[in-house]
C-alpha cells in the first residue's frame, strides 16, 4: 500500500533541512544540492538502482523550482508575521503564524514558504536568521500552521547551520514574536511524484521499467474486438490505427503508441477507450454475436453476456454478476436510456481474466489542456459499443482549471448533481462529501485527471482500482511524474506520445545535464522496448510534411489520401505564400538590454510584411484567426507581438497568435510564419547555432502549418546544422527560396505579382547543401548532438571563409533551453543552457 504520510515526512526532513541561500549561491556557482547525481540509464539493474538515480534528480529539480520564483522575480513580497503557538513534535515545530488580515489567502496548503527575521530583500539576507516552511494548513482566518525542521544534526555537521536552527527554535517558540514570511512555491507536484518514486516498487510493470524488456506473455489472455465495432473503427481507422489499437488484446501490459503530429493520436485514444471497454475473450464474443438483433434483440444479447459472466464468475468465484446490471454512474445520457444503460453497462465486458465486468479506465495527460480535449472529444463524439453505435458513456473529469465545456463533467459537478435531488445533500460535512466524490470515481467507467491530479489523497482512498491507464503526451512528462498513476496499481498502460517532439520542462540545469527531462517513453524505446508508430498524418500539406517525414520519422510518415485537397487554397497559386517558402533574410541577432534571449529585427519586419500582402490579397483571412508567428525565441516573440501592435492596432494584432514553439506545441494554424533569428556571428563558438538546432524544436515548429509554411531565417547561418541544411536544400531545389532586399514591402509586392522569383541555385549552392545533408545522414544512424556539432564546425568555417561581410561581430553566444526558466550564470546574468550545452556536458562527464 501507499504510505504517503511517510515518505512525505523523508522528502521533508530533506527539503526542511536546506539552507535557502546557501543553496542560491550554490545553484549560482552550477553546483547543485547533490554531487553525485548520475545519468539515467537506458535500464536498471533493480529497483532500487531505479530509485538511487531518480531520488537525488527529483530533489535536484526541486531545489530549482524553489528558486525559481525568486529568478524570475514572482515571488510576492514577504508578509509580516506573528507567532501565535508552536508545538514540537519529534524533530520538527509546527509554528502557527498570524498573518495580516487578506494576506492568508495569498498561501496554499503544501508551500513552501521562507521564514526570515529580517527582510529577506534587505541586505545580508543570508546573514540573517532564516528557515524554509511547509504550510501545512490554514488556521482560522488568519493564521498558517507551518512545519519546519528544527533538529540540530539535520545540517550534516555544520556548526553555523546547527547553531541559526537552534537560534530558530527558541525564536519560533517565542509566541508573539515577529517575523517576515516568504512564499517560495508550491509543492503539491514534487511531493506526488516523490511519493510514486518511494513507491516504485508497487508498479506492477516495475521489471519492465527497470529492464526495458517486454514480458512473456500468455495466449489464453487473448482478446477480440467485438465483430461490428471492428468493422466500424476499420471504416475510421487506418491500419496503423489498427494495429495500435489490437497491440494491447494480447495483454502485454504496457503499450507505446508513437503518433508524430496530426496522426491521430487524440481519435485513436478515444477509439482505444471503446476497445479496452468492450474487447472480450472469444468465447463471450461468441455468445454476444449469437444474439446480435435488434433493439429487443440487444437486451437478448446482454442476457447472453451476463449468463456468460454469471458463469464465469461462478467457476473463477470472483465478482457479483449482480454489477453486471448496475447502470453506469452519471446514468448515461442517451435517449432510450433504460435499454442503453443496461446495454453498456452489462456490454462493458473487460476482461482480462481478472478484471470483472466493466473496466474501470483512468486518462491522464501532463497538462490540463490535453486532457480536457479528450473530454470534450469523447463527450461530443461518445464512444463505441460492440454492435458500432455511439454511446454516452459515464466519465468523470478531476482537478482543477476544468474547461468551461465539460464544466458538467468535473468531479464537483456530479456529485453535485448526485445530491440534486436530496435536500440534506448541501449539508453533507467535508469528509461526507469526500467519501462521496470516492464513490463516484469508483463508480465511473472513466476517470480523467492529469498526471499530478492523480496523485491527490482521493486517489489513494479509492476502493475499486483501475483496469487500465491511458496517458496521453506521455513523452512530455518527467519519468517520477509517470509513475504516480501507476503505483496505485492497474493491469495495462498505454502511453501515447511522440518522443521526436519537446519533452518535459525541466527547470534544473543539472538535472537536465543528467537527462532527467526524458521520458519514460523515450528511455523504454531507447532500450529497444516495441513501439506501435502511427504513420499517417492528416494534418500537413505534403510539402509541409516531407521534411518532418524524411529527418525526424525515417520516412515513416505518410500523407492521409486526402490531405492534399484538404489543405489546398487559394493563396498556393502564389509560390511564395506556400504550401512551403523559405526567406532567406541576412539580419543581425541582437540580445535586447536585460534579456537573456535574442531577436532579430529584420526577420520581424519581413515577417509583418508577409502577412500584410496576405491579408491585403486574401481578405478572407481576416474572418478567422488562421495564422500563427512563432520563434523559439522569447524576445523574438515578444518584438513581434509590439510590431504587429504598433503596424496593426491591438484589434488587428489579435487575428494573429505570436508565440513560441513550445507554446505552440499541440496547436495548429492554417498558415505558420517561423521566424528563425539566428545570425552569422563572429566569436560565437563555431557551427553553434542554440537551442534553434534542438531537432525537437525543428519539429514541433515545422509542423504546427496546416496549409502553408513559410520559414524566415538567415539561410547561411542556419545550414550549419545538417536538419536545417536538408530544409534549406528542400526549399532552393523546390524553388521556393526566395532573398528578401530592403525595402521588404515593395520588393514582396513585385514577388507576389510575379516580377520577382525564387532564388535560382548555384551548382556550388546544392552541392555544399548536399555535402552537410550527407555527412549529416551518415551519422544519422548513431545520431548525437555533439557529433553533429563536428559537422557543422567544418561547415561554418567553410561559410565564413566564402562570405565573411555575412559575419557580424559579437561575444558568446546568448543559450535558451528547453526549461522555462534561466538559470544564472557565473557572471550574475540569467541564462539557459542549450540542448547541444546539454549534450556536450553529458559527453565531456562520459568521458
Ligand atoms: N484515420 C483517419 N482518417 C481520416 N482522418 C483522420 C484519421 N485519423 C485522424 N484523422 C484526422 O486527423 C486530424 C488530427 O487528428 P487528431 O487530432 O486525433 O490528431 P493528433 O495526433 O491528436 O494531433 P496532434 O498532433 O495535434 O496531437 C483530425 O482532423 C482527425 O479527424
Amino acid at each position: 500500500m501507499v504510505d504517503s504520510v511517510g515518505s512525505t515526512q523523508k522528502l521533508h526532513r530533506t527539503v526542511l533541512s536546506w539552507d535557502y541561500w546557501e543553496i542560491s549561491d550554490r545553484l549560482d556557482s552550477d553546483g547543485g544540492v547533490f554531487d553525485q547525481l548520475r545519468a539515467v540509464p537506458a535500464t536498471f539493474t533493480s529497483v532500487k538502482e531505479y530509485k538511487e538515480v531518480f531520488e537525488p534528480l527529483l530533489l535536484e529539480e526541486c531545489c530549482a523550482q524553489i528558486l525559481r520564483g525568486m529568478e524570475e522575480g514572482e515571488v510576492l513580497s514577504p508578509h509580516r508575521a506573528v507567532v501565535g503557538a508552536a508545538e514540537q513534535r519529534d524533530d520538527f515545530l509546527f509554528v502557527t503564524l498570524v498573518v495580516e488580515a487578506g494576506c492568508s489567502e495569498m498561501y496554499s496548503n503544501n508551500d513552501l514558504v521562507l521564514i526570515s527575521k529580517d527582510d529577506p530583500f534587505g541586505s545580508n539576507p543570508n546573514q540573517q536568521l532564516h528557515l524554509i516552511g511547509f504550510c501545512e494548513s490554514h488556521s482560522g482566518a488568519q493564521g498558517l500552521l507551518i512545519k519546519t525542521l528544527v533538529a540540530e544534526d539535520s545540517q550534516a555537521g555544520n556548526v553555523k547551520g546547527s547553531q541559526r536552527v537552534k537560534a530558530m527554535k527558541a525564536g519560533l517558540q517565542s509566541k508573539g514574536s515577529t517575523w517576515y514570511l516568504l512564499k517560495l512555491s508550491n509543492m503539491s507536484t514534487i511531493t506526488r511524484e516523490w511519493v510514486a518514486l518511494q513507491h516504485a516498487h508497487l508498479c506492477p510493470f516495475a521489471d519492465i521499467l527497470t529492464t526495458g524488456k517486454p514480458r512473456a506473455l500468455h495466449e489464453s489472455r487473448h482478446l477480440d474486438i467485438p465483430p461490428g465495432m471492428k468493422d466500424t473503427m476499420e471504416s475510421l481507422c487506418n491500419s496503423s490505427q489498427m494495429d495500435a489499437l489490437k497491440a494491447g488484446l494480447d495483454g502485454t501490459p504496457v503499450v507505446l503508441i508513437q503518433g508524430p503530429p496530426g496522426t491521430g493520436k487524440t481519435r485513436t485514444i478515444l477509439n482505444l477507450l471503446s476497445v479496452v471497454m468492450h474487447s472480450a475473450h472469444k468465447g463471450a464474443l461468441e455468445l454476444q454475436r449469437s444474439g446480435v438483433g435488434a433493439a429487443h434483440g440487444a437486451l437478448k444479447e446482454e442476457d447472453h453476456v451476463r449468463l456468460w459472466l454469471k458463469q464465469s464468475h461462478w467457476t473463477q468465484g470472483k465478482q457479483d454478476p449482480r454489477e453486471v446490471i448496475r447502470p453506469d454512474a452519471d446514468g448515461g445520457a442517451l435517449p432510450g436510456r433504460d435499454c442503453f444503460g443496461l446495454l453498456h453497462t452489462a456490454a462493458a465486458v473487460r476482461v482480462g481474466k481478472h478484471s470483472g465486468p466493466k473496466a474501470h479506465v483512468l486518462v491522464c495527460a501532463p497538462s490540463n489542456s490535453a486532457l480536457d480535449e479528450i473530454v470534450i472529444r469523447t463527450v461530443k463524439s461518445g464512444l463505441m459499443d460492440r454492435a458500432g453505435n455511439m454511446y454516452a458513456p459515464s466519465i468523470v473529469r478531476v482537478g482543477v482549471n476544468v474547461h468551461h465545456s465539460v464544466k458538467s463533467r468535473s468531479l464537483d459537478a456530479v456529485v453535485e448533481s448526485r445530491l440534486g435531488g436530496d435536500k440534506d445533500g448541501s449539508n453533507l460535512s467535508g469528509p461526507e462529501r469526500d467519501k462521496m466524490r470516492i464513490a463516484v470515481l469508483d463508480e465511473s467507467t472513466i476517470v480523467c485527471s492529469t498526471l499530478s491530479f492523480a496523485g491527490s489523497s482521493m486517489f489513494y482512498r479509492m476502493s475499486r482500482k483501475f483496469d487500465v491507464v491511458i496517458i496521453d503526451e506521455a513523452a512530455q512528462a518527467v519519468e517520477p511524474s509517470l509513475l504516480v498513476p501507476l503505483v496505485m496499481g492497474c493491469k495495462q498502460v498505454y502511453l501515447v506520445g511522440d518522443p521526436v517532439q519537446l519533452p518535459a520542462t525541466v527547470i534544473s540545469r543539472r538535472a537536465l545535464d543528467y537527462s532527467y527531462d526524458q521520458s519514460l517513453f523515450k528511455r523504454l524505446q531507447t532500450a529497444g522496448y516495441p513501439v506501435k508508430i502511427l504513420n499517417t498524418q492528416y494534418r500537413m500539406h505534403p510539402k509541409i510534411s516531407r521534411f518532418p517525414s524524411k529527418h525526424f520519422y525515417g520516412g515513416q510518415l505518410l500523407d492521409g489520401e486526402t490531405v492534399t485537397t484538404d489543405t489546398r487554397q487559394p493563396y498556393h497559386n502564389h509560390p511564395c505564400f506556400g504550401p512551403f517558402a523559405f526567406y532567406d533574410v541576412a539580419g543581425k541577432e541582437s540580445s535586447p538590454t536585460g534579456s537573456a534571449s535574442i531577436q532579430n529585427k529584420a526577420e520581424a519586419q519581413m515577417v509583418l510584411c508577409i502577412y500584410r500582402e496576405l491579408l491585403h490579397r486574401f481578405p478572407a483571412l481576416r474572418m478567422n484567426a488562421s495564422v500563427g508567428v512563432i520563434s523559439p525565441y522569447k524576445s523574438q516573440v515578444k518584438l513581434l507581438r509590439d510590431s504587429f501592435a504598433a503596424a496593426l492596432g491591438e484589434e488587428g494584432a489579435r487575428l494573429v497568435d505570436i508565440n513560441t514553439v513550445d507554446g505552440f506545441q499541440g496547436r495548429e494554424k492554417d498558415i505558420i510564419l517561423f521566424s528563425c533569428v539566428r545570425s552569422l556571428k563572429k566569436g560565437r563558438r563555431p557551427g553553434s547555432i542554440g537551442f534553434v538546432a534542438d531537432e525537437r524544436r525543428i519539429n514541433v515548429g515545422l509542423t504546427r502549418a496546416r496549409c502553408s509554411l513559410i520559414v524566415i531565417g538567415n539561410a547561411k547561418a542556419l545550414q550549419v546544422n545538417g536538419n536545417w541544411a536538408g530544409l534549406i536544400y528542400q526549399a532552393m531545389t523546390d524553388k521556393c527560396m526566395y532573398r528578401p532586399r530592403a525595402p521588404y514591402t515593395d520588393w514582396m509586392a513585385s514577388v507576389v505579382e510575379g516580377g520577382v522569383g525564387p532564388v535560382e541555385p548555384t551548382e556550388t549552392e546544392v552541392a555544399a547543401l548536399e555535402e552537410i545533408s550527407k555527412k549529416f545522414w551518415a551519422k544519422q544512424q548513431d545520431y548525437q548532438l555533439q557529433e553533429d556539432a563536428e559537422v557543422e564546425m567544418d561547415v561554418l568555417e567553410q561559410v565564413e571563409e566564402e562570405d565573411p561581410g555575412l559575419c557580424d561581430e559579437g561575444a558568446g553566444e546568448v543559450k535558451e533551453s528547453t526549461g522555462l526558466a534561466p538559470q544564472k550564470s557565473k557572471d550574475g546574468k540569467k541564462r539557459k543552457p542549450s540542448s547541444a550545452e546539454n549534450a556536450s556536458s553529458k559527453k565531456a562527464k562520459a568521458k
